[in-house]
């Protein structure tokens, strides 16, 4: 079992966990869809830097954003900069740094006072640690850091006591468990705190919400979303609290591929 797992949230898969294949959502006129980015839009690889965003990813996107009336968000713990490297032709609105930041009608809106000082000390700390175990791979981000322990699995464990270690001592900053990796982020923010913003915006408001993710970190939003009559889609095949599930990302775009025909 890998420390990530002890946690409480499993990665393994589960082959009593059953795909919804045809989940019935609204018409694209009265919907408005929120979708994570790696493990939901794009298939999760052994580094940050080595995803690949298909053809099929892109051309949904651009088919939400028209049929929805642009209607459609990323929500992501990639940073604003990092997303719009990845997909610079989507111009809708971005949540990133898991709602530490937003990109609104192109404006940047930073969501959260957190200590920009402590962001730099968590950073130098956690880039001096990965100095001394190369295995690890270190991430920066505006809001935080990442240490990340895809290509040193058996390292799991002391990624997490020194991670969970740096959140004791730094007031105002959580340790955010991820996907092989563990984060260092501002404790005032969530995805499903930006995710509210969003939807009471007034081009957002009285449209059936749909969210689809597949991080623990997605939960919240995905739980938020089921509370105001929405639709929850967990992708993949970890513990959930979504009412419907996708195998994959490839799952995922085949459905709203049909949904937005
Ligand atoms: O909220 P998301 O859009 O799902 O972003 C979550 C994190 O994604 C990235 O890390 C994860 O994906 C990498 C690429 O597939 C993978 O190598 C890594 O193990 C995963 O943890 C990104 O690097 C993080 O900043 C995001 O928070």
């Amino acid at each position: 079992m890998q420390y990530y797992e002890m946690m409480g949230f499993a990665q393994g898969s589960d082959p009593c966990l059953e795909e919804d294949t045809s989940i019935d959502l609204p018409s694209p006129a009265s919907a408005a869809l929120f979708l994570d980015f790696d493990g939901t839009l794009v298939d999760i690889a052994d580094r940050p830097d080595g995803i690949t965003v298909t053809d099929a990813a892109r051309d949904v996107l651009a088919r939400a954003f028209d049929k929805l009336d642009g209607r459609v968000a990323l929500v992501s713990g990639r940073a604003i900069d990092d997303l719009e490297r990845w997909v610079p032709e989507f111009t809708g609105p971005l949540i990133g740094a898991h709602g530490s930041e937003f990109r609104l009608d192109g404006e940047r809106v930073q969501a959260a006072d957190y200590d920009m000082e402590m962001v730099s000390r968590l950073q130098r700390l956690v880039e001096d640690f990965g100095k001394l175990r190369p295995e690890f791979l270190v991430e920066n981000k505006p809001t935080g850091v990442v240490l990340h322990y895809r290509e040193a699995e058996h390292l799991a464990a002391t990624a997490f006591h020194f991670m969970e270690s740096l959140a004791q001592a730094a007031d105002g900053f959580k340790l955010q468990p991820a996907l092989m990796a563990y984060e260092l982020k501002p404790e005032c923010v969530g995805k499903d705190v930006a995710l509210r913003r969003l939807i009471e915006r007034e081009d957002f408001v009285g449209h059936v919400p749909i969210y689809a993710g597949d991080d623990l970190t997605d939960e919240p939003a995905l739980q938020l979303v089921q509370d105001r009559g929405g639709i929850a889609i967990k992708v993949g095949p970890a513990d959930t609290c979504a009412g419907h599930r996708l195998h994959d990302p490839a799952a995922l775009l085949k459905q709203l591929g049909g949904w937005l025909a």
